[in-house]
Protein backbone atom coordinates (compact mmCIF):
# COMPACT_ATOMS: atom_id res chain seq x y z
CA UNK A 1 0.00 0.00 0.00
CA UNK A 2 1.33 3.32 -1.18
CA UNK A 3 2.20 5.72 2.39
CA UNK A 4 0.46 8.50 2.28
CA UNK A 5 0.08 11.03 5.40
CA UNK A 6 -4.09 10.80 5.43
CA UNK A 7 -5.81 8.64 7.57
CA UNK A 8 -4.34 5.16 7.13
CA UNK A 9 -1.92 6.41 9.98
CA UNK A 10 -4.61 7.79 12.51
CA UNK A 11 -5.89 3.96 11.69
CA UNK A 12 -2.43 2.56 12.31
CA UNK A 13 -1.98 3.79 15.84
CA UNK A 14 -4.00 2.02 18.57
CA UNK A 15 -6.10 5.10 19.11
CA UNK A 16 -7.19 7.61 17.05
CA UNK A 17 -4.86 10.71 17.85
CA UNK A 18 -5.10 14.51 16.26
CA UNK A 19 -1.73 14.51 14.62
CA UNK A 20 -0.77 18.14 13.72
CA UNK A 21 -1.21 17.69 9.94
CA UNK A 22 -4.64 17.63 10.65
CA UNK A 23 -4.69 20.77 12.82
CA UNK A 24 -5.69 24.48 10.75
CA UNK A 25 -4.25 27.23 11.32
CA UNK A 26 -5.87 29.02 14.60
CA UNK A 27 -6.83 32.27 12.51
CA UNK A 28 -7.74 30.40 9.05
CA UNK A 29 -6.28 30.86 5.78
CA UNK A 30 -8.21 33.47 3.42
CA UNK A 31 -6.41 32.47 0.61
CA UNK A 32 -6.65 35.61 -1.43
CA UNK A 33 -3.75 35.96 -3.55
CA UNK A 34 -3.97 39.40 -4.51
CA UNK A 35 -3.68 38.84 -8.33
CA UNK A 36 -6.25 37.34 -8.97
CA UNK A 37 -9.33 38.52 -7.12
CA UNK A 38 -10.63 35.10 -5.32
CA UNK A 39 -12.23 37.12 -2.34
CA UNK A 40 -14.65 34.93 0.06
CA UNK A 41 -15.77 35.14 2.51
CA UNK A 42 -15.34 31.37 2.48
CA UNK A 43 -12.11 30.11 3.93
CA UNK A 44 -9.69 27.15 5.37
CA UNK A 45 -10.76 28.32 8.73
CA UNK A 46 -11.06 26.37 11.70
CA UNK A 47 -14.73 25.65 12.04
CA UNK A 48 -16.26 27.53 14.33
CA UNK A 49 -18.67 25.49 15.54
CA UNK A 50 -20.26 27.72 18.36
CA UNK A 51 -21.57 29.84 15.73
CA UNK A 52 -23.56 27.33 13.53
CA UNK A 53 -27.02 27.82 14.02
CA UNK A 54 -28.34 24.85 15.57
CA UNK A 55 -31.87 23.57 14.99
CA UNK A 56 -32.09 25.21 11.62
CA UNK A 57 -32.19 23.01 8.58
CA UNK A 58 -32.67 23.17 4.67
CA UNK A 59 -36.47 22.28 2.91
CA UNK A 60 -37.61 19.40 3.91
CA UNK A 61 -40.36 18.18 1.03
CA UNK A 62 -42.25 15.41 1.58
CA UNK A 63 -42.26 13.66 -2.39
CA UNK A 64 -45.60 12.29 -2.23
CA UNK A 65 -47.41 15.44 -1.97
CA UNK A 66 -49.80 16.41 -5.02
CA UNK A 67 -47.88 17.19 -8.29
CA UNK A 68 -47.76 20.53 -8.93
CA UNK A 69 -46.99 21.39 -5.11
CA UNK A 70 -44.19 19.44 -5.22
CA UNK A 71 -42.76 21.46 -8.41
CA UNK A 72 -43.31 24.61 -6.78
CA UNK A 73 -42.02 23.75 -3.09
CA UNK A 74 -38.64 22.20 -5.22
CA UNK A 75 -38.38 25.19 -7.61
CA UNK A 76 -38.61 27.52 -4.44
CA UNK A 77 -35.80 25.41 -2.22
CA UNK A 78 -33.70 25.68 -5.14
CA UNK A 79 -33.88 29.64 -5.43
CA UNK A 80 -33.56 30.15 -1.94
CA UNK A 81 -30.82 26.93 -0.49
CA UNK A 82 -30.31 25.12 -3.77
CA UNK A 83 -30.65 22.17 -1.19
CA UNK A 84 -33.37 20.03 0.07
CA UNK A 85 -34.31 16.81 2.02
CA UNK A 86 -36.68 14.68 0.62
CA UNK A 87 -38.88 12.14 2.40
CA UNK A 88 -41.17 10.03 0.63
CA UNK A 89 -38.77 9.61 -2.03
CA UNK A 90 -39.24 6.18 -3.74
CA UNK A 91 -36.03 4.89 -3.44
CA UNK A 92 -36.54 1.07 -1.98
CA UNK A 93 -36.22 1.22 1.65
CA UNK A 94 -34.17 -1.95 2.16
CA UNK A 95 -31.56 -1.17 -0.52
CA UNK A 96 -31.44 2.49 1.50
CA UNK A 97 -31.21 0.84 4.33
CA UNK A 98 -28.61 -1.91 3.21
CA UNK A 99 -26.20 0.74 0.91
CA UNK A 100 -25.53 2.59 4.40
CA UNK A 101 -24.74 -0.91 6.24
CA UNK A 102 -22.13 -2.06 3.82
CA UNK A 103 -20.70 1.13 3.48
CA UNK A 104 -19.94 0.73 7.43
CA UNK A 105 -19.17 -2.40 6.98
CA UNK A 106 -16.26 -1.40 4.40
CA UNK A 107 -14.91 1.26 6.86
CA UNK A 108 -15.04 -1.37 9.73
CA UNK A 109 -12.61 -3.37 7.81
CA UNK A 110 -9.06 -3.63 9.28
CA UNK A 111 -6.84 -0.88 7.58
CA UNK A 112 -4.95 -3.01 5.22
CA UNK A 113 -8.10 -4.41 3.51
CA UNK A 114 -9.10 -1.18 2.79
CA UNK A 115 -5.64 -0.02 1.60
CA UNK A 116 -5.86 -2.84 -1.18
CA UNK A 117 -7.59 -0.02 -3.05
CA UNK A 118 -5.71 2.84 -2.02
CA UNK A 119 -4.86 5.54 -4.80
CA UNK A 120 -3.83 8.90 -4.69
CA UNK A 121 -4.42 9.42 -8.54
CA UNK A 122 -8.12 10.58 -9.02
CA UNK A 123 -8.92 9.06 -12.00
CA UNK A 124 -8.54 5.46 -10.88
CA UNK A 125 -12.22 4.40 -11.44
CA UNK A 126 -12.11 2.60 -7.79
CA UNK A 127 -10.34 3.64 -5.16
CA UNK A 128 -9.93 4.60 -1.16
CA UNK A 129 -8.29 7.76 -0.68
CA UNK A 130 -8.49 10.93 1.66
CA UNK A 131 -8.21 14.22 0.69
CA UNK A 132 -6.17 17.60 2.02
CA UNK A 133 -6.26 21.63 1.71
CA UNK A 134 -3.30 23.65 0.71
CA UNK A 135 -2.52 26.92 2.97
CA UNK A 136 -1.68 30.09 1.12
CA UNK A 137 2.00 29.70 2.59
CA UNK A 138 1.81 26.03 0.72
CA UNK A 139 1.40 24.12 3.70
CA UNK A 140 -0.60 21.13 3.66
CA UNK A 141 -3.64 20.34 6.12
CA UNK A 142 -5.23 16.73 5.93
CA UNK A 143 -8.78 16.38 5.68
CA UNK A 144 -10.31 13.96 9.24
CA UNK A 145 -11.61 11.78 6.62
CA UNK A 146 -11.66 8.81 3.94
CA UNK A 147 -13.41 7.93 1.12
CA UNK A 148 -14.33 5.03 -1.58
CA UNK A 149 -15.22 6.14 -4.72
CA UNK A 150 -16.00 4.81 -7.84
CA UNK A 151 -17.85 5.22 -10.66
CA UNK A 152 -21.79 4.37 -10.77
CA UNK A 153 -24.01 4.49 -13.44
CA UNK A 154 -24.53 3.80 -15.72
CA UNK A 155 -20.76 2.25 -15.89
CA UNK A 156 -21.80 -0.41 -12.55
CA UNK A 157 -23.85 -2.52 -15.67
CA UNK A 158 -20.48 -3.77 -17.29
CA UNK A 159 -18.25 -3.18 -13.92
CA UNK A 160 -19.59 -4.42 -10.70
CA UNK A 161 -16.01 -6.69 -10.57
CA UNK A 162 -13.84 -3.92 -10.34
CA UNK A 163 -15.94 -2.93 -6.63
CA UNK A 164 -14.39 -3.83 -3.47
CA UNK A 165 -14.71 -7.83 -2.85
CA UNK A 166 -15.20 -6.95 0.40
CA UNK A 167 -17.64 -6.84 1.89
CA UNK A 168 -18.53 -9.62 0.14
CA UNK A 169 -21.93 -8.26 -0.57
CA UNK A 170 -20.83 -4.83 -1.77
CA UNK A 171 -20.59 -4.81 -4.98
CA UNK A 172 -24.86 -6.26 -5.57
CA UNK A 173 -25.76 -3.79 -2.99
CA UNK A 174 -24.07 -0.82 -4.87
CA UNK A 175 -25.40 -1.84 -8.25
CA UNK A 176 -28.84 -2.21 -6.84
CA UNK A 177 -28.44 1.08 -5.28
CA UNK A 178 -26.96 3.04 -8.13
CA UNK A 179 -30.37 1.70 -10.61
CA UNK A 180 -32.56 3.17 -7.41
CA UNK A 181 -30.57 6.80 -7.19
CA UNK A 182 -30.51 6.72 -11.27
CA UNK A 183 -34.68 6.68 -11.14
CA UNK A 184 -34.73 8.87 -8.86
CA UNK A 185 -32.70 11.54 -10.86
CA UNK A 186 -34.98 10.96 -13.85
CA UNK A 187 -37.71 12.32 -11.96
CA UNK A 188 -36.21 14.78 -10.74
CA UNK A 189 -35.33 15.46 -14.38
CA UNK A 190 -39.14 16.56 -14.91
CA UNK A 191 -39.91 18.03 -11.36
CA UNK A 192 -36.69 20.16 -12.14
CA UNK A 193 -37.73 21.20 -15.61
CA UNK A 194 -40.90 22.15 -14.75
CA UNK A 195 -40.23 24.39 -11.82
CA UNK A 196 -37.64 25.74 -14.53
CA UNK A 197 -40.76 26.39 -16.73
CA UNK A 198 -39.47 24.60 -19.93
CA UNK A 199 -41.00 21.80 -21.26
CA UNK A 200 -41.35 18.51 -18.88
CA UNK A 201 -38.90 15.99 -20.68
CA UNK A 202 -36.06 19.01 -21.56
CA UNK A 203 -33.61 17.94 -18.90
CA UNK A 204 -34.83 14.45 -18.93
CA UNK A 205 -33.85 14.23 -23.03
CA UNK A 206 -31.61 16.92 -22.52
CA UNK A 207 -29.22 14.06 -19.72
CA UNK A 208 -30.58 11.20 -19.40
CA UNK A 209 -27.66 9.65 -21.93
CA UNK A 210 -25.14 12.20 -21.35
CA UNK A 211 -24.23 11.72 -17.58
CA UNK A 212 -22.35 9.86 -15.51
CA UNK A 213 -22.72 9.11 -12.06
CA UNK A 214 -19.86 9.09 -9.63
CA UNK A 215 -20.51 7.57 -6.19
CA UNK A 216 -18.68 8.59 -2.67
CA UNK A 217 -18.59 7.04 0.76
CA UNK A 218 -17.41 9.48 2.93
CA UNK A 219 -16.16 8.16 6.30
CA UNK A 220 -15.87 10.68 9.35
CA UNK A 221 -14.09 8.75 12.27
CA UNK A 222 -14.62 10.48 15.64
CA UNK A 223 -12.38 13.20 15.94
CA UNK A 224 -10.56 14.23 19.23
CA UNK A 225 -11.27 18.22 18.74
CA UNK A 226 -13.56 18.72 16.03
CA UNK A 227 -12.58 22.55 16.16
CA UNK A 228 -9.69 21.98 15.12
CA UNK A 229 -10.23 20.06 11.89
CA UNK A 230 -12.58 20.00 8.74
CA UNK A 231 -13.94 16.78 7.38
CA UNK A 232 -14.30 18.14 3.87
CA UNK A 233 -13.69 21.90 3.40
CA UNK A 234 -16.33 23.86 2.18
CA UNK A 235 -16.63 23.51 -1.74
CA UNK A 236 -19.78 23.35 -4.23
CA UNK A 237 -20.04 20.33 -6.28
CA UNK A 238 -19.31 20.61 -9.65
CA UNK A 239 -22.06 18.73 -11.41
CA UNK A 240 -25.69 19.07 -12.13
CA UNK A 241 -27.02 17.42 -9.07
CA UNK A 242 -26.00 15.82 -5.95
CA UNK A 243 -27.93 12.91 -4.03
CA UNK A 244 -26.68 12.81 -0.44
CA UNK A 245 -27.70 9.59 1.83
CA UNK A 246 -26.19 10.42 5.27
CA UNK A 247 -26.33 7.88 9.09
CA UNK A 248 -28.91 8.94 11.28
CA UNK A 249 -29.05 10.95 14.39
CA UNK A 250 -25.95 12.38 13.32
CA UNK A 251 -24.85 15.68 12.35
CA UNK A 252 -22.14 16.99 9.99
CA UNK A 253 -23.25 18.65 6.66
CA UNK A 254 -23.45 22.44 7.21
CA UNK A 255 -24.54 24.90 3.95
CA UNK A 256 -23.95 28.48 3.68
CA UNK A 257 -27.01 30.50 3.97
CA UNK A 258 -26.66 34.99 3.98
CA UNK A 259 -23.36 34.28 5.49
CA UNK A 260 -23.94 31.99 8.13
CA UNK A 261 -23.52 28.24 8.53
CA UNK A 262 -26.64 26.80 9.05
CA UNK A 263 -26.53 22.52 10.08
CA UNK A 264 -28.01 19.90 7.90
CA UNK A 265 -30.08 17.92 10.38
CA UNK A 266 -30.55 14.62 8.68
CA UNK A 267 -33.88 13.24 9.15
CA UNK A 268 -34.74 9.58 9.29
CA UNK A 269 -35.23 7.89 5.63
CA UNK A 270 -34.02 11.10 3.72
CA UNK A 271 -32.04 11.98 1.43
CA UNK A 272 -30.56 15.34 0.47
CA UNK A 273 -30.69 16.91 -2.96
CA UNK A 274 -28.71 19.55 -3.59
CA UNK A 275 -27.65 21.28 -6.95
CA UNK A 276 -24.04 21.94 -8.28
CA UNK A 277 -22.32 24.39 -10.39
CA UNK A 278 -23.55 23.37 -14.07
CA UNK A 279 -27.39 23.50 -12.67
CA UNK A 280 -26.96 26.59 -11.69
CA UNK A 281 -25.34 28.04 -14.81
CA UNK A 282 -28.26 25.97 -16.64
CA UNK A 283 -30.70 28.09 -14.74
CA UNK A 284 -29.43 31.41 -15.56
CA UNK A 285 -28.18 31.66 -12.16
CA UNK A 286 -31.72 31.18 -10.79
CA UNK A 287 -31.00 27.92 -9.17
CA UNK A 288 -27.99 27.73 -6.57
CA UNK A 289 -25.41 25.81 -6.30
CA UNK A 290 -24.79 26.43 -2.77
CA UNK A 291 -21.59 26.18 -0.33
CA UNK A 292 -21.32 23.24 1.75
CA UNK A 293 -18.79 21.35 4.11
CA UNK A 294 -18.81 18.49 6.41
CA UNK A 295 -17.42 18.93 10.19
CA UNK A 296 -16.75 16.06 12.54
CA UNK A 297 -18.15 14.38 15.71
CA UNK A 298 -16.06 14.08 19.19
CA UNK A 299 -17.90 11.21 19.94
CA UNK A 300 -19.39 9.26 16.94
CA UNK A 301 -18.25 8.14 13.24
CA UNK A 302 -20.48 10.09 10.31
CA UNK A 303 -20.77 8.46 7.09
CA UNK A 304 -22.47 10.17 3.79
CA UNK A 305 -22.95 8.33 0.76
CA UNK A 306 -23.06 10.98 -2.13
CA UNK A 307 -24.16 10.67 -6.13
CA UNK A 308 -22.47 13.30 -8.22
CA UNK A 309 -24.28 12.94 -11.47
CA UNK A 310 -21.92 14.90 -13.65
CA UNK A 311 -22.68 15.39 -17.24
CA UNK A 312 -20.01 13.58 -19.82
CA UNK A 313 -16.77 15.80 -21.04
CA UNK A 314 -17.77 16.69 -24.41
CA UNK A 315 -21.48 17.93 -23.18
CA UNK A 316 -21.90 21.50 -23.80
CA UNK A 317 -23.40 23.68 -20.52
CA UNK A 318 -24.60 26.92 -20.73
CA UNK A 319 -28.35 28.86 -19.87
CA UNK A 320 -30.80 27.23 -21.05
CA UNK A 321 -31.76 29.33 -24.73
CA UNK A 322 -34.78 29.01 -23.77
CA UNK A 323 -35.35 30.56 -20.34
CA UNK A 324 -33.15 33.81 -21.48
CA UNK A 325 -35.47 34.49 -23.84
CA UNK A 326 -38.96 33.91 -21.42
CA UNK A 327 -37.54 36.11 -18.82
CA UNK A 328 -36.19 38.95 -21.23
CA UNK A 329 -32.80 38.04 -19.65
CA UNK A 330 -29.75 37.98 -21.01
CA UNK A 331 -27.48 35.04 -20.62
CA UNK A 332 -25.31 35.19 -17.55
CA UNK A 333 -22.92 32.80 -18.35
CA UNK A 334 -21.09 31.51 -21.59
CA UNK A 335 -21.21 27.97 -23.17
CA UNK A 336 -18.67 25.59 -22.30
CA UNK A 337 -17.66 21.77 -23.09
CA UNK A 338 -17.71 20.55 -19.47
CA UNK A 339 -14.64 19.60 -20.12
CA UNK A 340 -13.50 22.74 -19.76
CA UNK A 341 -15.32 23.89 -16.61
CA UNK A 342 -13.85 20.26 -15.43
CA UNK A 343 -10.22 21.48 -15.40
CA UNK A 344 -10.81 24.89 -13.98
CA UNK A 345 -12.19 23.13 -11.09
CA UNK A 346 -9.47 20.60 -10.25
CA UNK A 347 -7.07 22.93 -11.35
CA UNK A 348 -6.49 24.50 -7.86
CA UNK A 349 -8.33 22.36 -6.31
CA UNK A 350 -6.88 22.13 -2.82
CA UNK A 351 -7.52 26.31 -2.92
CA UNK A 352 -10.70 28.29 -2.17
CA UNK A 353 -12.10 29.30 -5.75
CA UNK A 354 -15.18 30.54 -7.24
CA UNK A 355 -14.85 28.81 -10.40
CA UNK A 356 -18.28 29.88 -11.36
CA UNK A 357 -16.97 33.47 -11.78
CA UNK A 358 -14.50 31.86 -14.67
CA UNK A 359 -17.13 31.55 -17.13
CA UNK A 360 -19.14 34.62 -16.41
CA UNK A 361 -19.84 36.43 -20.45
CA UNK A 362 -19.41 39.38 -17.80
CA UNK A 363 -17.44 39.20 -15.15
O1 LIG B 1 -20.47 14.33 4.02
C1 LIG B 1 -21.19 15.25 3.68
O2 LIG B 1 -22.25 15.50 4.24
C2 LIG B 1 -20.80 16.15 2.54
C3 LIG B 1 -20.31 15.41 1.34
C4 LIG B 1 -20.05 16.32 0.16
O3 LIG B 1 -20.31 17.48 0.18
C5 LIG B 1 -19.47 15.76 -1.08
O4 LIG B 1 -19.05 14.57 -1.09
O5 LIG B 1 -19.42 16.52 -2.07
FE1 LIG C 1 -20.33 18.34 -1.82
Amino acid sequence: MEKTTSFEFAFNSSSISLFPNFILPEDGDDNIDGKEERTTTIAYARPNLSKVMPLTTIPTIDMSIDHDSLVSVIAKACEDFGFFQIINHGVEPDVYKKMMDVSMAFFRLPCEERGKLYSSNPHEVVRVGSGYVELQNKERVNLWMERLSHLAHPFLKDNAHLLPQNPPEYREIAVEYAKEIADLVDRLWGLLSEGLGVEPNYLRKRFENNVIFHQIVNFYPPCPDPELTLGLPPHTDIGLITVLQQVEGVSGLQIVKDGEWLSVDPLPDALIINLGDQFEVLSNGRFKSQDHRAVNNAKVQRLSIVTHCKPKMDVVIGPIDELAINAEQTPLYRHYPFEEYNTQYYKDFKVVRKVKELFLLNP
